[in-house]
């Protein structure tokens, strides 16, 4: 189950708030239908932004996000967004691969991160100079760069020294942050993820940047072992919430920790969760996403 769809009817009016919210919450692609329309040609998908905006009075948004997306935390976080919005109304189903969800990759493009890092896609060559640069192809899994909730963990691992350190991605996708640990001058890193296809995506991008000998990649229940000298989890706020524990045992002492994939408004439940296990906290935002940093407790 390569992808989760999530579709919801609209009014016209609302619609634009919608797809924003959609967008916010990492929705890699979104088409638009007439809701009440029932003849195929009728039935034609609408793609934002380009041609104008549909005139329907009723409109069914079809955002699509990564397999292993959690619902409950993604319903939740929609409701933040949309108060007026009820549960009954989002429908959730697991889709198939398709060419057309790899179209979005026309707009990847290099882009920096902090003071060293650069992230290239695969197809484009790098300058010969000094920067750090990761070469990426995401696939069909979360972690371009593009999202802000990427970047603010890229631009937290290129602020570290990450000399010869052991560095725990959990919720890896592409691959993105623990390549970029790696290319940063991490020793080892480790790869964790629910959904098979990102490891895969992980895997065939550290062949891509040669760290594949220092790369590791298991399921969730796979996983365990050493503590980690860096801990880094993008993931969404109420997996990130359950999974506090987890992650304590997965950072050594004194370890730089970040925690993303959290929208502005959650942060306060999940400081206080942390606080637990984890000091010198402070939040960091991007758009309306937020970054949680700080240390493990000694
Ligand atoms: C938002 S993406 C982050 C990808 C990449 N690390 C980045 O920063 O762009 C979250 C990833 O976490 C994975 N994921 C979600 N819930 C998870 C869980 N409970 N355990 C492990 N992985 C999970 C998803 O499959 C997805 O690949």
């Amino acid at each position: 189950m390569p992808w989760l769809e999530l579709s919801l009817i609209a009014r016209a009016e609302q619609q634009p708030r919608v797809e924003e919210a959609l967008d916010d919450l990492g929705a890699i692609s979104i088409t638009l239908q007439d809701a009440d329309a029932e003849t195929p040609d009728e039935q034609a998908i609408f793609e934002p932004g380009v041609g104008e905006l549909p005139l329907w009075p009723t409109i069914t948004l079809n955002a699509l996000f990564e397999a292993g997306t959690d619902r409950r935390g993604l319903t939740e976080a929609l409701s933040e967004l949309l108060p007026w919005l009820e549960p009954d109304q989002l429908n959730f189903r697991d889709v198939a691969d398709e060419d057309w969800e790899r179209a979005w990759m026309d707009q990847f493009k290099p882009m920096p991160f902090g003071k060293r890092l650069w992230i290239y896609p695969w197809n484009i060559e790098p300058p010969e100079d000094d920067s750090v640069v990761v070469r990426l192809d995401p696939g069909l899994a979360f972690g371009s760069g593009t999202h802000p909730t990427t970047a603010l963990c890229l631009e937290w691992l290129d602020g570290l020294n990450l000399a010869g350190k052991r560095v725990i991605d959990f919720g890896c996708g592409s691959g993105i942050l623990a390549i970029a640990a790696l290319k940063l001058g991490a020793g080892s890193a480790i790869g964790v993820d629910n959904d098979p296809q990102a490891l895969t995506a992980s895997a065939d991008n550290a062949e891509r940047n040669d760290v594949a000998d220092r790369l590791a990649l298991f399921l969730p229940e796979d996983f365990a072992g050493e503590p980690a000298d860096v801990f880094v989890a993008n993931i969404l706020a109420g997996p990130l919430g359950d999974l506090a524990p987890t992650f304590a045992a997965a950072a050594k002492p004194g370890a730089p920790f970040a925690i993303s994939g959290i929208l502005q408004g959650q942060q306060d439940e999940l400081l206080a969760r942390y606080a637990e296990w984890f000091e010198a906290l402070r939040v960091d935002t991007r758009e309306d996403w937020v970054r949680i940093s700080g240390h493990r407790r000694a």
